[in-house]
């Protein structure tokens, strides 16, 4: 008999993810069906997404073979029914208050930063780079947790050296390019580019810093087909790029609009919850069918 959500604590809600305290030691992490674009929540779930996510964690979780925060399996008795596929137990950790961002491709807000000063995060870049430009080796971009609703500032390696000691900074740099580098292998494998991505890592009670968090998801990396790259031209979203045509394309919607996007149309939905699958499959080599929870 599996305990109610209900029986749990909630100790954090954020965009797409809730937090809840099992008991002194664990927590449960529960991801939801929600999608973000453009900054905003979709009134409109993508059915399936946090199971999705969940299983691309766990896959990671085991292929690297890094030390962690899972304290069971997929199915432990201590997850809600109501949440089977989409949460897990971890160990609770004294977390690093440092996003841990590995940077293979220039994009986003690295991108940004470059084109105003030749640099990421302190760290300098040859000229002539344009969005989708590989970074090679790839490079450590850290950013400071930003409040509910910002976004997170990107700082450089001496900031959080400042913050949390050269030590631990030093160990926190190694392990982000080194699980950005398996996470990249495998991606690159299985024909799929892992343009960057966002580690959190934290302290167990014996003092043993752990990967934490979810790992190398579409939610905290970016994915891009290997197939349709191209430095300098467009770089569709595996997973977004099919919510955001429709919603600047097809919806009559704007991105300067002022006002939050109209709800999605179900075949929008529907090839958004099959990219979803597709990635995890893909890359993991699994069938989506076999992972725990959905309908009954
Ligand atoms: C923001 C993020 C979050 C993730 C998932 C869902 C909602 C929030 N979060 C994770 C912890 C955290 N704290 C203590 N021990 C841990 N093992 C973790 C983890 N992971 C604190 N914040």
């Amino acid at each position: 008999m599996r305990p109610e959500l209900s029986e749990y604590t909630p100790i954090y809600s954020g965009k797409v993810r809730e937090l809840y305290e099992v008991d002194d030691e664990h927590l449960l992490l529960v991801a939801s069906d929600r999608i973000s674009a453009y900054d905003y929540i979709l009134d409109t779930p993508i059915p399936d997404k946090g199971r999705v996510l969940t299983a691309m964690s766990v896959f990671f979780f085991d292929a690297l073979g890094v030390p962690n925060h899972l304290a069971g399996p997929a199915d432990d008795p201590r997850i809600p029914d109501a949440v089977l596929g989409r949460a897990l137990v971890t160990r609770r950790l004294d977390m690093v208050p440092v996003e841990c961002v590995a940077r293979g491709y220039l994009t986003g807000s690295g991108l940004k930063e470059y084109r105003a000063n030749g640099e990421v995060c302190g760290v300098s870049l040859p000229a002539g780079l344009v969005d989708g430009s590989r970074i090679d080796p790839p490079i450590f971009t850290p950013a400071t947790k930003a409040a509910v609703g910002d976004h997170d500032e990107n700082v450089s390696f001496e900031r959080v050296a400042e913050d949390v000691g050269i030590e631990l900074a030093t160990r926190l740099r190694d392990l982000t390019l080194d699980v950005y580098a398996r996470g990249a292998d495998i991606a690159r494998e299985r024909g799929i580019i892992l343009a960057d991505t966002k580690f959190e890592f934290g302290r167990s009670s014996d003092g043993d810093l752990l990967l934490a968090d979810e790992v190398l998801t579409p939610d905290s990396s970016r994915y891009w087909d290997g197939a349709l790259y191209a430095p300098g031209s467009a770089l569709p979203s595996f997973d977004k790029q099919i919510v955001r045509d429709w919603l600047t394309k097809e919806s009559g919607w704007s991105t300067d609009s002022g006002t939050p996007p109209p709800p999605l149309p179900s075949d929008v939905v529907d090839r958004t919850r099959a990219r979803y699958i597709e990635a995890y499959e893909r890359i993991s080599g699994l069938s989506f069918d076999d992972w725990p929870g959905g309908a009954a």
